[in-house]
């Protein structure tokens, strides 16, 4: 049960995830489908109840829904991909770290884009950008809240096109979506929030 001050946002869910799935999550406005990837990113605790979780934090890659950036964000592409993998006090990449930044770039379809200003890109490009970031690591879960949403037809492709991919390579994917077609089309498993009983 996950529970804020007196408001119950789900009492009763039992579900379990497993490796490859492409597990999807819908559920109405304010059905608490943010609120179940907090818990299952571990930065809310269930109320009562547990989360079993195999995997660590780094092996756990999140995008999370629309963040919007101003048009003078003066980072590259290529620069946003890398800050995950800067480690203070050093600030520079090794080898490898290089490599699977360039490699994150390619799978998302950026390397020609690497280093446009990410304040001037399209929407889609952006999304993807995230995207990138969030596979730097080469994460064995990638989390989506709503990555589509605002996009255009072909922009929404592109990107289902990617996660898509990274799926079929091992990666297990939990995606957050209100449309049906993407559902349809991508999900091996989904979860309903906001029905009776829970
Ligand atoms: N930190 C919080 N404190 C109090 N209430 C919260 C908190 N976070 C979420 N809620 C409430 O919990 C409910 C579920 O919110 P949540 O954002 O998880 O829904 P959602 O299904 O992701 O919605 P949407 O589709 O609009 O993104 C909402 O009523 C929200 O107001």
């Amino acid at each position: 049960m996950v529970k804020f001050d007196q408001q119950v946002v789900f009492q009763k869910l039992n579900f379990s995830i497993n490796r490859g799935d492409f597990f999807c999550i819908v559920g109405p406005n304010g059905s608490g489908k943010t609120t179940l990837l907090r818990v299952i990113l571990e930065e809310l605790s269930p109320t009562s109840g547990e989360l079993q979780r195999y995997l660590t934090s780094k092996q756990i890659g999140y995008v999370p829904q629309f963040r919007n950036l101003e048009t003078d964000f003066p980072l590259s592409a290529q620069a946003f991909v890398e800050l995950k993998l800067i480690q203070k006090p050093w600030p520079w990449l090794t080898t490898t770290e290089k490599t699977q930044v360039q490699q994150a770039l390619s799978k998302t379809h950026l390397t020609a884009k690497k280093d446009w200003r990410i304040g001037q890109m399209s929407g889609g490009e952006k999304q993807r950008v995230y995207l990138a970031q969030a596979i730097v690591n080469q994460p064995q879960l990638l989390i989506l809240d709503e990555p589509t949403a605002s996009l255009d037809v072909q922009a929404k492709y592109e990107i289902m096109d990617v996660v898509q991919e990274l799926n079929q390579q091992g990666t297990t994917i939990i995606f957050i979506t209100h449309d049906p077609q993407l559902l349809e089309k991508y999900g091996t498993k989904t979860l309903h929030l906001g029905e009776e009983g829970q």
